[in-house]
Parts: C-alpha cells; sequence; structure tokens
C-alpha cells in the first residue's frame, strides 16, 4: 500500500526547471532512497513534500489528502517530518529545548496559552517536556539534555534533529543526507538507526543520500533523479545494473559502492 504518491511534480527556479515531471510513490513503511548529482532536484523535492516551496505542477498525495497549496506546518501535522542538509538545531539552547521546539507547533494551547501560562498550558508543556525526554532517550541522547546544542558532536547533532522530528509522531520521515560528515562507524550506527525506527515506530522512510554504500544496503526502493527528471526506479540491484544510471550519471564505482 502506498503512503505517499507525487504525480507530474514540477517545480521551475525562473528558466531551470529543478524538478521536472516527477511521478514517485512511497510504500507504507519502506525505506525509500532519492538519489541523483548536485542539482539534480533532490532537496527541492522534499521541499516541495513539506510545503517549503508550491509546485508549478502536480500533485503530492498522502494517503487520501493531496498537500498541494498546504504550509509546512499544516503539512507536519499531517504527519511528515524532515531533517536537513546542514543541521538546523538552535545551537545556544539546549538539546531537550530544541526537541520542545519542534513539539511546539503540535502543542493545542497555542502561542498565546504558552505565554498566558494556564492550567491546561502547563498540563501540556509538562507532557511534552516529558515527551521530548522519551525522544531524546531513543535516539541515544537523554544524558545530554542540559548541554547546549551546539556542544554535541556532529553524529549527535544529527540524532538531535532526528528526535525532533520524531516527536511530532510523524508516519513518513524525509532525511536530507543524514550520512553526511559521518565517519564510517557512526554511518553504521545511522543505519542500524534507520532501520530500528521502522521497525518499532511504523515509520515510512524517505532519504536523499550520496553514500552508497548506505543507499544500497537500506533502500527497498530508489529512485534516481537527473537534472531535475526522474531517469530510474527500482530496488538496488536493478539501480546498480541500470545502464542509464551506470554511464550517463553515476559511474560504476559510484553504484557498487567500491
Ligand atoms: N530557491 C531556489 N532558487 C533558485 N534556484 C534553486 C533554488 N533551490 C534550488 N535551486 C536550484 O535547483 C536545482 C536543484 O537544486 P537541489 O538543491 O534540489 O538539488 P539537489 O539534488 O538537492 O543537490 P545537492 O545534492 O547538491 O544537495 C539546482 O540547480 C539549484 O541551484
Amino acid at each position: 500500500m502506498s503512503i505517499l504518491a507525487v504525480s507530474n511534480l514540477t517545480k521551475k527556479f525562473g528558466g531551470l526547471t529543478a524538478v521536472n515531471g516527477v511521478d514517485i510513490t512511497v510504500q507504507k513503511e519502506s525505506i525509500t532512497a532519492v538519489i541523483g548529482p548536485n542539482g539534480a532536484g533532490k532537496t527541492t523535492f522534499f521541499n516541495l513534500v513539506t510545503g517549503v516551496y508550491q509546485p508549478d505542477n502536480g500533485n503530492v498525495q498522502l494517503g487520501s489528502t493531496s498537500l498541494v497549496g498546504l504550509k509546512p506546518h499544516e503539512i507536519s501535522r499531517h504527519g511528515i517530518a524532515r531533517t536537513f542538509q546542514n543541521i538546523r538545531l538552535f545551537s545556544n539552547i539546549t538539546v531537550l529545548e530544541n526537541v520542545m521546539v519542534g513539539l511546539h507547533n503540535h502543542l493545542k494551547g497555542g502561542i498565546f496559552g504558552t505565554l498566558l501560562q494556564t492550567p491546561s498550558v502547563r498540563r501540556e508543556e509538562k507532557r511534552a517536556k516529558e515527551e521530548a525526554y522519551e525522544w531524546l532517550e531513543y535516539v541515544g541522547l537523554g544524558s545530554l539534555l542540559n548541554e547546549e546544542a551546539k556542544n554535541l558532536p556532529y553524529g549527535a547533532q544529527r540524532r538531535l534533529e532526528i528526535a525532533r522530528a520524531l516527536a511530532t509522531k510523524p508516519k513518513l520521515l524525509l532525511l536530507d543526507e543524514p550520512a553526511a560528515g559521518m565517519n564510517p562507524r557512526e554511518t553504521r550506527e545511522l543505519t542500524e538507526f534507520i532501520h530500528r525506527m521502522r521497525e518499532e515506530l511504523n515509520l515510512t522512510i524517505v532519504l536523499i543520500e550520496h553514500d552508497m554504500k548506505l543507499v544500497m544496503e537500506i533502500s527497498e526502493q530508489i529512485f534516481v533523479l537527473d537534472h531535475g527528471v526522474k531517469i530510474a526506479e527500482g530496488k538496488p540491484e536493478e539501480i546498480r545494473n541500470n545502464v542509464n544510471v551506470i554511464e550517463a550519471y553515476l559511474g560504476k564505482s559510484a553504484v557498487t559502492g567500491a
């Protein structure tokens, strides 16, 4: 069963068509990768799915809901969360507060309730704090909750971003280059962690990633973009052996991960 269906998705920036008539279907509780060279349109694709940009054409469907025209916070409420290629944390507040900020969008009291600190808002905040802590434990950062985010090592900052995303209880998690800047050990741990999240949280995960070893190991389905166009889709072994992908774009060593 599919959870995300993107059809004829198109986004232009002036004369450049960054995403060009792309069709992508993501199966529920699968791990899917979107790959492609620099500038292929991968992040723009995420930005279209999450409402950062509106498409010039096409549709993005989450289950039975069309997301076109919705704002990012509305899409977040529908169950999509993401992390960013360049980590986006609030560096001068604590690890716990970073997750709390992510949760605020989902609290019923809203900003006025928070300012007025009504009893129900205080209860909600307390619960949110507990939940934030639970998610930090889940990603292995429970002992660092009072650290300022900027003091965390790189791999931990990426985990914090994931905790913040998970705290919104998504059905679909989009990870933009989660292994970027990680050493081989951190990448291996990340691979295991992505599997764990899918199994334990019944999550659907879509990742953009340049680390082909990780992509080939983890993905059930891979979509390949080049100059905004989808040039291939299939299982890792199909992508590995796809002539278009090998010759026109990735190069043999890149697809084999050698
Ligand atoms: N806001 C924008 N305004 C103008 N051009 C943009 C904008 N965002 C992206 N682009 C352009 O769209 C194209 C696709 O960019 P995008 O960031 O989606 O590629 P990508 O596949 O994610 O690349 P990378 O692997 O380098 O992150 C690029 O040519 C980029 O310069």
